[in-house]
């Protein structure tokens, strides 16, 4: 179980998040929603120790983040929001150094190695560098970077962006998988069906402020016969009854 606690950060004078209090039960999917700037990477970077958050605190499975970091980082993959890192290696050398990083015995990550790279259709690509992958291509090396060591807690910031469909559906499978043996899968995504499809808790995040915590299932019982589209933008959306549309491609402009 991951509890965080009055967390809040600023960038300056720009509170990207505040006074965030959230409770994520292992065994579950969640998901964090929001628009460009409302908070998401802020606070999963700040769950994997990236950032210094300006108050609060994160506690995983008891343990509190700040006293005892590296045996929290131990237990959780990372994904960041963009896979542009470490272009200059191969992806086996790039897996390489997640490996030794982790202190992960060849023996023991040979076979899951293996079974991510298979899956992820990324075998004939080993020795390749990360610099001649497309965007897919490096999300995928990044994914399977993050999952070798196999943690319990995944962490993934916009995982699915630039998968290819067969990607995104075996990533959702993994997802649901890893929930299902009792761990922990946080992710944020920008796709709402995504989010329907997957998640069993949501957070959504407005401007740094927490607007919504819960089931999927509760907020679609809330709002009668909206979608979880209709509902995101009635509480996240601006209030605009389409006129800026109008305004770039309304009949006036014909
Ligand atoms: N390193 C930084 N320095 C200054 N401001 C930052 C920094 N990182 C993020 N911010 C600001 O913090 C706020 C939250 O950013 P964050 O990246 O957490 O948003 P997000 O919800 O992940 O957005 P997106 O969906 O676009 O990825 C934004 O206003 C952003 O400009």
């Amino acid at each position: 179980m991951i509890e965080i606690k009055n967390l809040s950060k600023n960038y300056g004078d720009k509170q990207a998040l505040k006074n965030l209090n959230l409770t994520i039960k292992s065994g579950e999917i969640f998901g964090f929603l929001g628009h460009n700037g409302a908070g998401k990477s802020t606070t999963l970077k700040s769950l994997v120790s990236i950032i210094e958050p300006t108050s609060g605190s994160i506690t995983v499975d008891g343990l509190d983040l700040k006293e005892h970091r590296q045996e929290v980082k131990e237990k959780i993959a990372y994904v960041p929001d963009t896979p542009d890192i470490f272009l200059q290696l191969t992806a086996s050398e790039y897996w390489d150094l997640l490996a030794a990083a982790y202190q992960l015995p060849e023996a023991d990550v040979a076979k899951r190695r293996h079974d991510l790279i298979e899956l992820f259709d990324m075998g004939a690509h080993v020795d390749e560098t990360m610099a001649s992958f497309s965007h897919g291509m490096r999300q995928k090396s990044v994914l399977i970077g993050a999952l070798l060591s196999d943690p319990d807690v995944w962490i993934l910031d916009e995982p699915l962006q630039g998968l290819d469909p067969q990607a995104a559906h075996d990533l959702k499978e993994l997802m649901k998988a890893h929930a299902a043996k009792g761990k922990t899968v946080i992710f944020s995504t920008h796709v709402l069906d995504t989010a329907q499809q997957l998640c069993d808790e949501l957070a959504i995040l407005k401007k740094g402020d927490l607007i919504y915590n819960g089931s999927v299932t509760d907020l679609l019982a809330q709002h009668d016969n909206q979608s979880l589209e209709e509902i995101y933008l009635g509480m996240a959306g601006r209030q605009d009854d389409g006129h800026l549309v109008d305004n770039i491609e309304g009949d006036d402009h014909e």
